[in-house]
């Protein structure tokens, strides 16, 4: 079972370089979350922070009620234990064999017999794919079998929190496509909470559920899946096209005047991409758990989501699903052939945590309370769950307010 990752007001600098700041978002427990950013925007930075490796000079990263950046050393020892992590290269001895790499966190950290280890490893590596090779040499396989037994790594403490830095660098398309299934899979196996830091605009599209992105040394979004692919802020919107016209220049941030002349060359046709489908989990492996968990907080906060994401949500519901959240047949919805009123109602799925109790009224354009130019971040929104006087927690990162967001 994952544990949320609450971050809150985090800024880093290294001397006079700020790397970023005021950085506010939650990874919800159990979900996949995409970060995003142009080369040298603080991802790495951002995921080193997570594990209490560097020290932010202000905020707070809170995981099961501990500060990872005001804790005790011996805090900060548990705290880490929650943690697997992929580096990009996999970090593999390479002296060691992949059964000794993968069986050494166990062998370092457990007391586990090795008839116990090997147990354990070799599940791991049933897990990723990776049986029959337990004897090879790191440098007797490809990048995307290094990928894989450093993922085996990750998982043999069973953590609840998973890093992946640039899973798919160095890999072939279709090696990342077998890796992005892993991931989903092995998320909906573990219900651990991933973080994955990628440039993969494929991976970005498909893999999370929740995206973020760093640039100009700010988080400029982070929500939602649907938020950022629907998004039309130029940054984003460049980003997810892959295209030279925009904010983001070769090595630094174009100024303004600059992008918008080449916004403008594109003559309004910004051509955000169709919202394609998420990744499903492949035959045989159980349900996603997070599945449900996001639903009913996305659709908690629908209000609080602009107004491309909500008709996508909207959309995306089966006629089982708008029964259960009370969505009016009148609003836009994919159907699945099955009429809400002939699902019975046991079964009916249950949900696996309370849902909201007013029931979602059907988005109307240009009538919410969301004008459609006012960006989501710009809303903080609430978890129906919290009692009142509880405090407010941000399920959704907001951009900073300060200064010109440079
Ligand atoms: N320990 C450090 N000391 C000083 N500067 C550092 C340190 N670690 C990272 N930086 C600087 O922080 C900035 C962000 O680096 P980081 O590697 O996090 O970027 P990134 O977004 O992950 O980049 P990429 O996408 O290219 O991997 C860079 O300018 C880097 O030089």
């Amino acid at each position: 079972m994952g544990v949320e990752v609450a971050v809150e007001g985090l800024s880093k600098s290294f001397g006079a370089q700020t790397i970023w700041s005021d950085v506010t978002l939650t990874l919800p427990r159990g979900e996949i979350s995409v970060l995003l950013g142009p080369s040298g925007t603080g991802k790495s930075v951002f995921l080193k922070s997570l594990v209490g490796l560097l020290k932010p000079e202000q905020g707070h990263v809170v995981i099961n009620g501990v500060d990872v950046c005001s804790c005790s050393e011996h805090e900060l020892y548990e705290i880490r234990k929650l943690f697997g992590v992929l580096f990009q290269d996999g970090a593999l001895f390479g002296s060691m064999n992949l059964f000794d790499n993968i069986a050494f966190p166990l062998r370092e950290h457990t007391r586990k017999g090795e008839t116990e280890v090997r147990n354990v490893v070799l599940e791991k590596m049933e897990m990723v794919g990776l049986i029959g090779s337990e004897t090879k040499l790191p440098g007797e396989i490809s990048g995307g079998m290094k990928k894989r037994a450093g993922l085996a790594r990750a998982l043999v403490l069973d953590p609840e929190i998973i890093l992946f830095d640039e899973p798919d660098s160095g890999l072939d398309p279709v090696r990342t496509a077998y890796l992005n299934q892993l991931i989903v899979d092995l998320n909906a196996q573990t219900d651990a909470t991933f973080l994955i830091v990628t440039h993969d605009i494929n991976t970005a599209r498909t893999v999370p559920d929740n995206i973020g992105m760093l640039f100009r040394r700010n988080l400029a979004m982070f929500g939602p899946r649907e938020v950022l692919l629907t998004s039309t802020e130029p940054a984003v919107e460049q980003f997810l096209n892959g295209r030279r016209q925009g904010p983001i220049g070769m090595s630094e941030e174009k100024d303004s005047g600059q992008a918008a002349a080449e916004l403008a060359e594109l003559g309004g046709d910004n051509g955000v991409p169709q919202l394609i489908p998420q990744l499903e989990i492949s035959p045989g492996v159980p349900k996603r758990a997070a599945v449900q968990r996001r639903q009913d907080r996305v659709m908690a906060n629908l209000q609080s989501l602009n107004p491309s994401a909500q008709r996508e949500i909207l959309n995306s519901l089966s006629s089982r699903e708008r029964h259960r959240y009370g969505v009016a047949d009148g609003a836009p919805a994919v159907d699945n052939g099955v009429p809400a009123a002939e699902v019975p109602a046991a079964e009916a799925e249950q949900p696996t945590e309370p849902v909201g109790p007013k029931p979602t009224p059907t988005p109307r354009p240009r009538t919410r309370s969301i004008p459609e130019q006012q960006p989501p971040w710009s809303q903080d929104s609430v978890d129906e769950q919290a009692p009142a006087g509880a405090p407010r927690r941000r399920w959704f990162g907001r951009k900073s307010n300060r200064g010109d967001n440079q």
